[in-house]
């Protein structure tokens, strides 16, 4: 995996601390899109690059599929193999190119907005088309832009981050990022037995909190579908198809919690919701990109996952 240095593309992964813990970088892009701003709202002027592969680049598409956001913001998906020159466009299913920049790896898009870029190449992306500059490319910030930015302008209904319920979210989505978001790469990129162990623990302590919260209430923060939700979602998605093999994040597996696995198919079930998840994209990202965890690239058959049967708190 590499990185940008003054807008040139160079291939050293410095991702890892002495004590061997996985350390990730701040992001880059922080602006906002609102009214009378540098980024107004407006149909069809901005762009969202994502990896169907990435949990944090899934957020942002989850909430594009929420709001309702296909004709105002067009979307492209990268191929789902990081290699050497990092996330691409070469074809493949459900890869979507970039008509904007053509570019041929994501980096080039990085470059076209700043040209003297420092930092990670990451996913997703939100691009202004007009001007060309990135908007912000960090999911946290761009789930709260696509929550309520383009309601004026033709966004389905729907607050996923109310004001009443703003600080139990944010207080949720805290614990959830940091021993579970993060936590799964916490365990899997730990280059010591120390660092893995401080991961494991925490990781799992949550699944239980977890457990115990949603066999007494529906959703995390009560009644109503937040926020939360779908940040914990995409990891949740994710886990006993990857993480807990190739992650090592393997005490449980989500289908043991009953309130979990309730939930997570209740989610996943939820309208539009599941036509934002690929499981070819992630299950060959994952084992096919990470050499480092798995040299062979080889993709592992199973487990199989019987996700078919909606969970019981539907919309
Ligand atoms: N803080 C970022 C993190 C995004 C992120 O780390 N994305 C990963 C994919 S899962 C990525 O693009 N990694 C490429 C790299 O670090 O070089 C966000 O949440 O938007």
């Amino acid at each position: 995996m590499g990185q940008l240095v003054d807008g040139i593309w160079t291939t050293e992964d410095r991702k890892t601390g002495s004590d061997g813990a996985f350390q990730r970088a701040a992001t880059s892009f922080r602006d906002r899109i609102e009214p009378g701003g540098r980024f107004p709202p407006e149909a069809g002027r901005y762009r969202l690059y994502v990896s169907l592969a990435c949990p944090w680049a899934h957020r942002t598409l989850i909430f594009h599929a929420l709001k309702g956001l296909a004709d105002l913001i067009p979307v492209s998906v990268t191929h789902w193999h990081m290699g050497e020159n990092g996330w691409g466009f070469a074809p493949g299913p459900g890869v979507v190119p970039d008509p904007i920049f053509h570019a041929r790896h994501l980096h080039e898009v990085y470059t076209a907005a700043k040209p003297d870029f420092t930092g990670r190449v990451t996913v997703p992306v939100l691009l202004d088309t007009h001007t060309r500059r990135i908007v912000n490319n960090e999911s946290a910030e761009i789930i709260r832009i696509l929550n309520s930015a383009f309601d004026a302008i033709g966004a389905k209904p729907g607050d996923y981050a109310p004001a009443d319920l703003l600080p139990e979210i944010e207080a949720v989505n805290a614990r959830v990022y940091e021993t579970l978001n993060n936590g799964v790469y916490r365990c899997g990129f730990a280059r010591s037995q120390a660092a893995y162990d401080a991961a494991i623990t925490p990781l799992f302590e949550t699944l239980d909190w977890l457990e115990d919260r949603l066999s007494r209430q529906r959703f995390l923060c009560g009644d109503r579908i937040t926020e939360a939700d779908w940040r914990l979602f995409t990891t949740l998605i994710r886990f006993d198809a990857v993480y807990h093999g190739h992650f090592k994040c393997n005490l449980r597996r989500i289908a043991d919690y009953p309130a979990l696995d309730d939930y997570l198919r209740s989610l996943l079930h939820w309208p539009g919701v599941a036509e934002t998840v690929d499981l070819h994209h992630i299950r060959h990202h994952y084992y096919g990109s990470h050499r480092h965890l798995n040299p062979s690239g080889i993709v592992p058959a199973g487990p199989i996952l019987d996700l078919s049967q909606p969970g019981s708190r539907g919309p």
